[in-house]
């Protein structure tokens, strides 16, 4: 099965990251999600997180650092996500393609609320990003 390349966000202010829900349609739906979606051909992982985070959820990106890669097997489907700390953004996240979004203290996350490649970004996020913490100072 071939892999999708996906670039994911995570975008935090303070000690907050803004998730939305998957639409019940779409591959893990029902889930809620960092935003973000699959590299094209000709882009870099950058280009495609700017890309769906503007169509996604209506921010400019301005400032990102790596945080993980992660692979993973759904049996319907191998994802490997390329995953950034958006810690620069200009304008106002919302659900631009009319899903929810909410923001949301990262100690709160709940693993379960999020599809199974996400468990490893979120002890990441609890262990680095933590409550007090201004965010930017791993
Ligand atoms: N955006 C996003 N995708 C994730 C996360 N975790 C995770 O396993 N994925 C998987 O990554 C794959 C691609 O993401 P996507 O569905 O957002 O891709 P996309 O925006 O290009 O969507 P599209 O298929 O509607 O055009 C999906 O199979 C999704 O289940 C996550 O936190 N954020
Ligand atoms: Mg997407």
């Amino acid at each position: 099965m071939k892999q999708v390349l996906v670039a994911v966000g995570i975008i935090l202010r303070h000690n907050q990251t803004f998730v939305t829900l998957r639409a019940d349609d779409k591959h893990q739906g029902g889930k809620w999600e960092f935003p973000g979606g699959k590299v094209e051909n000709d882009e870099t992982v950058l280009a495609a997180l700017r890309r769906e985070l503007y169509e996604e959820v209506g921010i400019a990106v301005i400032q990102t650092q790596p945080l993980m890669t992660i692979e993973h097997d759904y049996g319907d489907k191998r994802v490997c996500l390329e995953v950034q700390v958006v810690t620069g953004f200009e304008g106002e996240p919302y659900g631009r393609e009319q899903q929810q979004g909410r923001w949301v203290s990262v100690d709160l996350l709940d693993p379960q609320e999020f599809p199974a490649a996400n468990q490893a970004i979120i002890e990441a996020l609890q262990k680095h990003y933590r409550r007090d913490d201004v965010g930017l100072n791993p």
